[in-house]
């Protein structure tokens, strides 16, 4: 066995002892040893392998795959451009704290410099955005390096897992490699040893951050449950705005009954990244506010965060009386909603929204798109026991979210249904390429609100009608795209669906992976919010 090919094939060994399941890969020479290995253990059954042509969707794709299974997700390519790719998804993942591994094949060092073919300074690409950079020394013969390259493969794996620091994320693993790239004429050699009983190289255990904060219900509080958060049963009692990524700690409050509110204190659980009425409750210096994180850091956007811990230890309970305001004001809110849908003449995002959390049911998977899709998604429902919610809240991209949908799907056993919009929808597109052969979604649907354009931006200052003559070209963007002939390309079945017969659709028996386009307006956007604002 050639020493790239005997590193290689450890190197996936360990991953597999390590715990992981998915390994996505794109095509490239460098990385041929990697491939090969890694061909091997899926034909093996010991992985499950996903080619992708690009990095990009490639990225995104591990992202879902590891948002779904909560392990990590190794994503293999070529030297070059091909890492470069991986940015959007290695900066989403660090800041949804999501176990990647960007497995980066590289030219041996020395190349640097000179001019070599496909040769950057890759090593250190991610900066300050992995949880780790880890490189191997080149391969060479003769040299015992096995324990070498399994005990830093269980190190990529802690780090990506945050085994040790409580905050999972991704990690940079870059192996310059060297000719030859391909097995030698004994390709079956038997791979250098790893641990009796196909355990990992180093094995350790989970460490437990536990930072107790005292924390006094009796006063009038309300939480807000971001993206991330853990579950706390202690907060049961206490009104909640749940973004819909994120656990139902106690009674649902809705975002907009907020502001008729008047609470003195507020408990953020995970990162708000949603709501401006709640960015304002937790800038307001009369409100205490506390946050409670299962990882290192916690957010304060206003630097209002009087405490911080891992663990509340309640004292006291909510007044009767505040219980009561909080709930006639969440019910207000939510009847105020749905009224103005019934009274709105086009169909909007907001209306689809209705329609797909409507339909979700235990065991359901959805997806939400940035921008309106889960912005609509808390104003007309709450959070559902046994429906998993997952949304790219990290860095809050349009980037990925197709390939993001497919990963999830394929590691759910149930239905997914991904919630995006149009824009949304173009900007991956390409995460509907899976090539010939290629594991696909049992079943994935992606319903794809298209309002031709950016609906977002009508509810932002920019779509004050003051605007009006700038509006549409920079932000409206309107494309007239096609879709059904985009899907068509990529071969997946499309149908352009009328808002009132998605509900029917949706109940269609579905195998494999589709898209279902609704057509809704966004110029009715901005009237339609106020209507519900003025009802409340
Ligand atoms: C990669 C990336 N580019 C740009 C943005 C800024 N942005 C936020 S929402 C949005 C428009 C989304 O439009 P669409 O997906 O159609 O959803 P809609 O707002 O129409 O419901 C854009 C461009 C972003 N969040 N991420
Ligand atoms: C479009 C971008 O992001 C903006 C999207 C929505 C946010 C918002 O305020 C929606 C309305 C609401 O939740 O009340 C907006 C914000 O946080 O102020 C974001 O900037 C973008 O390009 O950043
Ligand atoms: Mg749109």
């Amino acid at each position: 066995m050639n020493p790239s090919t005997a590193q290689a094939t450890v190197v996936v060994d360990e991953l597999v002892r390590g715990g992981v399941e998915d390994v996505v890969l794109c095509p490239g020479s460098r990385n041929a040893p990697l491939a090969f290995a890694l061909q091997a253990a899926d034909a093996a059954g010991r992985v499950r392998l996903h080619m992708r042509i690009d990095e990009r969707t490639a990225g995104f794709l591990a992202v879902g795959l590891a948002i779904s299974s909560g392990r990590p997700v190794p994503i293999v390519m070529t030297s070059g451009t091909a890492v470069a790719n991986l940015g959007p998804a290695v900066l989403e993942a660090n800041y949804a704290r999501v176990p990647l591994v960007v497995l980066s094949a590289n030219r041996p060092y020395e190349m640097l410099g000179t001019g070599a073919n496909q040769t950057i300074e890759q090593l250190g690409l991610f900066g300050s955005q992995v949880r780790a950079t880890v490189s191997l020394g080149l391969a060479e013969d003769g040299l015992a390096q096995n324990s070498q390259w399994r005990s830093a493969v269980c190190r990529v794996l802690a780090a990506a897992r945050g085994t040790r620091s409580g905050n999972a994320g991704p990690v940079h693993f870059d192996i310059p490699l060297r000719e030859p790239l391909v097995p030698g004429r004994h390709p079956d050699e038997l791979t250098p040893a790893g641990r009796p009983n196909g355990a990992a190289w180093t094995t350790t255990q989970n460490a437990t951050l536990d930072v107790p904060i005292d924390i006094d219900l009796s006063i009038d509080t309300v939480v807000i449950s971001g993206h991330g958060s853990g579950h706390r049963p202690e907060l049961a009692g206490v009104p909640t705005v749940a973004e819909p990524t994120a656990p139902l700690h106690g009674p649902p409050l809705h975002p907009l009954a907020l502001p008729l509110l008047e609470p003195r204190q507020a408990i953020i659980t995970g990162r708000p990244t949603l709501h401006r009425p709640v960015a304002k409750l937790l800038a307001n210096p009369a409100v205490a506010v506390f946050a409670l994180t299962t990882g290192p850091r916690w957010p304060d956007v206003s630097g209002n965060v009087v405490g911080t811990g891992t663990r509340a230890v309640v004292t006291g309970s909510p007044r009767a009386a505040w219980l009561a305001r909080c709930q006639k004001l969440a019910s207000h809110a939510d009847v105020a909603v749905r009224e103005q849908l019934s009274l709105h003449p086009k169909p909007t995002g907001l209306h689809v929204a209705a329609v797909v959390t409507d339909a979700m049911e235990p065991g359901d998977q959805l997806l939400l798109g940035a921008s309106n899709p889960v912005r609509d998604a808390a104003l007309v429902s709450y959070p559902k026991p046994g429906v998993r919610v997952l949304s790219n809240r990290g860095v809050a991209g349009i980037d990925g979210t197709v390939s993001t949908a497919v990963g999830a799907a394929l590691k759910h056993p149930g239905r997914t249904v991904a919630l995006i919009g149009d824009l949304t929808f173009l900007h991956d597109a390409a995460g509907l390429l899976m090539g010939i052969g290629e594991p696909r979604p049992d079943d994935l649907t992606i319903v794809v609100a298209n309002d031709d354009g950016g609906g977002i931006f009508e509810l932002l200052e920019q779509g004050d009608p003051q605007y009006a003559g700038v509006f549409e070209r920079v932000f409206g963007t309107p494309h007239g795209m096609d879709l059904a002939a985009l899907c068509s390309a990529y071969r997946v079945p499309h149908r352009l669906v009328d808002p009132d017969q998605l509900t029917e659709a949706l109940g269609v028996a579905n195998h494999g992976v589709r898209v279902l386009e609704v057509t809704t307006e966004r110029s009715g956007l901005r009237e339609l919010h106020a209507a519900v604002r003025a009802r409340l």
